[in-house]
């Protein structure tokens, strides 16, 4: 037990166990975990995501190989601050997993001019879960994995970094952090302000209209996914890409300037040539590439309507031990062939199912 390698994990939620189930993947070591709700240790305990925890922060961090920061990005910056004045192992390497870059390293920078490596991380997958049950090894599978080097961090500790999260088995990128928090702000912050604001507008007119709440379930539902994300989270990767945030959310009004004004206009071609436009963007987009927000793999099944048949396909799929993120029965026939529509986290779960249910005799079908 000696020898073994110490990671200590502060944040023990979906994206801190996710990381720690890779890394014990590929990695014979013991990872104590520290968080502020006991729940999530004594659970993630548990399951084999964590083999110890603590309330000693101090005393853990200074036996720590690796630290992990995969609590709020708010309060990665407070336990960065704590870190920097203990006495860490001279080759201790300290990285996170928050949503946003430019802060912590800020912080980064200033705190650890005594040569620590702090190597900011942000894997871009996840989901709208939290906690330490929602936790999957596979979570990050080839997704991309952003790292933002600080100066202390040389590409021998960069290297190390990746082998302790090769079990994640993700596309890793080296990105300045600036243009880390860009990116993402227009691919994920944003369109999770957006989607928030989408619901809220269906909230106002729910309560002056009973049938909104019902022709809401289904498709809105389902774009308007993300704003059923953790509160606590998204409040604090607000505030931390404020900036950027801001000057997407005035371009955003001038861009809804200019749509009122064509709806007002109500000109056949401008409104046509406004939505033509987005299709083809959007047509062109990589369908089976994994972005900055999560895309689920969906199967279709035309099911005949008799009793037993939901469960006959779901018992067929556990037996062949395929996870299912979701399952709906979609009524209206319109766009796709089928009526069951089952979702899965991976591509591969994806075919070994269309595999397993055609073979039985079902018929299925991928959108796109
Ligand atoms: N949810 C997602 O899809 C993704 C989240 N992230 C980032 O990962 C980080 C963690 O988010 P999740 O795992 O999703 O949330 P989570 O809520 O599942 O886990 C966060 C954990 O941090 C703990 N925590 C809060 N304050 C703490 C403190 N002061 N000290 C120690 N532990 C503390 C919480 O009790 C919780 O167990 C965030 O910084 C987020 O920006 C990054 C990629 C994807
Ligand atoms: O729920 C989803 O699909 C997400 O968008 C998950 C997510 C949340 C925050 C990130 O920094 C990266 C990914």
């Amino acid at each position: 037990m000696d020898d073994l390698k110490r990671v200590l994990l502060v944040g023990v939620g979906l994206i801190g166990g996710s990381v720690a189930l890779a890394i014990k993947k590929e990695h014979h070591v013991h990872i104590v975990g520290f968080d502020v709700k006991l729940d999530n240790c004594q659970l993630a305990k548990k399951l084999n995501i964590i083999d110890d925890f603590t309330e000693k922060l101090e005393e853990e961090a200074s036996k720590a190989d690796l630290i992990i920061l995969a609590c709020p990005v708010d309060k990665a910056e407070q336990i960065l601050e704590k870190l920097s004045v203990l006495p860490l192992k001279e080759d201790v390497i300290i990285t996170d997993v928050g949503s946003t870059k430019a802060k912590i390293m800020e912080k980064a920078e200033e705190y650890f001019n005594n040569g620590i490596p702090f190597i900011g991380g942000h894997p871009m997958a996840g989901s709208h879960k939290v906690g330490p049950g929602s936790a999957r090894a596979h979570l990050f599978e080839n997704a991309f994995y952003v790292l933002t080097p600080s100066q202390n961090a040389t590409n021998g500790k960069i290297d190390i970094l990746k082998k302790w999260l090769k079990g994640t088995n993700a596309n890793f990128i080296i990105m300045d952090p600036k243009e880390h928090d860009l990116v993402t702000g227009v691919v994920s912050h944003f369109p999770h302000i957006v989607a928030a604001s989408l619901v809220r507008q269906v909230e106002n007119h729910a309560s002056q209209n009973e049938h909104v709440k019902y022709l809401a379930a289904g498709g809105f539902r389902d774009i308007t996914r993300i704003a059923s994300s953790s509160p606590e989270m998204w409040r604090d990767i607000v505030k931390h890409n404020q900036p950027i945030l801001l000057s997407l959310l005035d371009q955003w009004m001038s861009e809804m300037n200019e749509v009122r004004q064509l709806v007002e206009e109500g000109d056949n071609e401008e409104l046509y040539h406004y939505f033509d436009g987005a299709k083809k963007y959007r047509d062109s987009l990589p369908v089976r590439a994994k972005g900055a927000i999560t895309a689920f793999y969906d199967l279709y099944v035309d099911i005949l309507d008799k009793p037993g048949v939901i469960s006959d396909i779901t018992t067929l799929l556990a037996q062949e031990n395929i996870s299912i993120t979701n399952i709906r029965i979609i009524e209206a026939r319109e766009d796709v062939y089928g009526v069951l529509r089952i979702s899965f986290q991976t591509e591969k779960d994806l075919e070994r199912a269309k595999v397993c249910l055609e073979n039985r005799g079902y018929e299925t079908y991928i959108s796109m």
